[in-house]
């Protein structure tokens, strides 16, 4: 593992890594914040996924979550949102394909299955490698995320509830192969077969069947991708006659930017702690 940086905050390490990943065939880097309590006994691991255009590095500066993790004890992984490097394929001119938007999918088409392999990468290969290198508790795991991100982790939830004992997400792309931002990107991973796009869309996995006990989603009124890109309310529509819980606040005011996740961040900390014990 290649540290990158490491610096003390709240009495715990904010740390950047980079490490050869076998399943985007690139190096891959990471961001890991450790609460004070780890130096003692393993602490829950809260993974974050962040939303298109972002690296490990957004919300590491902007999103304001050490304090809280440092209370609270938990251990913060950050994830980057793509493969990166000059062999990775990419769009330069479109921020919703390529480096920046991996959609934590498996990519089976050419040219991008070679390295777009997000979901492998954040849901096994990532996992291993970190839980080798800090104090964590696997057995107390839970997932976040905004937009791409708030997809990444819901799908993710949704697949794995045996590993997860937590959910939540920030303005996330609930049914993403009908959304005008991504369904143009899920055609190019996974091809023009739509059943295939199913497994990555919180909305048609529920109608599938998947389950997870509960949901956290904060929503700003005023954020410009709601009509077209987020839409909360198919989610709410999706889990209605299901024993699925959600929690959705819908904030007056708020748009899609880091400042309305910091706003809510020690809300969202505080949801997984209660769950993750
Ligand atoms: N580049 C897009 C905006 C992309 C965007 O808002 N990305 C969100 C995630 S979907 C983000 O977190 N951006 C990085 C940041 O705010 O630091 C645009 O010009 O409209």
């Amino acid at each position: 593992m290649k540290v990158l940086s490491q610096n003390t905050a709240f009495g715990g390490m904010q740390g950047v890594f980079a490490h050869d990943s076998e399943a985007c065939k690139c190096e891959m880097t990471f961001a890991v914040f450790v609460p004070p309590q780890a130096i003692h006994e393993p602490r829950p691991v809260l993974w974050y996924l962040s939303g298109l255009t972002c690296s490990h590095a957004n919300v590491m500066e902007k999103g304001e979550y050490r304090r809280m993790a440092a209370e609270l004890g938990l251990i913060v992984v950050c994830p980057d949102t793509s493969p990166r490097g000059n062999d990775v394929p990419d769009e330069i001119t479109n921020w919703q394909m390529g480096k920046g938007a991996g959609f934590y999918l498996d990519a089976t088409e050419a040219p991008w299955a070679e390295h777009y392999q997000m979901y492998s990468y954040v849901t096994e290969e990532l996992p291993n490698f970190v839980s080798q290198h800090f104090r964590m508790d696997m057995a107390r795991q839970g997932i976040f995320g905004h937009s791409m991100g708030g997809h990444g982790a819901m799908t993710i939830a949704l697949k794995n509830p045996e590993r997860f004992r937590s959910c939540s997400a920030f303005a996330p792309i609930v049914e993403p192969s009908t959304a005008d931002w991504s369904a143009p990107a899920f055609e190019k991973y996974l091809g023009a077969d739509r059943a295939a796009w199913r497994q990555y869309d919180a909305c048609a996995l529920v109608a599938d069947g998947a389950r997870f006990p509960e949901f956290f989603i904060d929503q700003g009124k005023a954020d410009g991708f709601l009509e077209n890109g987020l839409r909360p309310w198919l989610f709410e529509a999706a889990v209605k006659d299901t024993d699925i819980g959600l929690t959705l606040r819908m904030h007056e005011r708020y748009d899609h930017s880091y400042y309305f996740i910091s706003t809510f961040m020690d809300d969202h900390l505080k949801w997984h702690a209660e769950r993750l014990g």
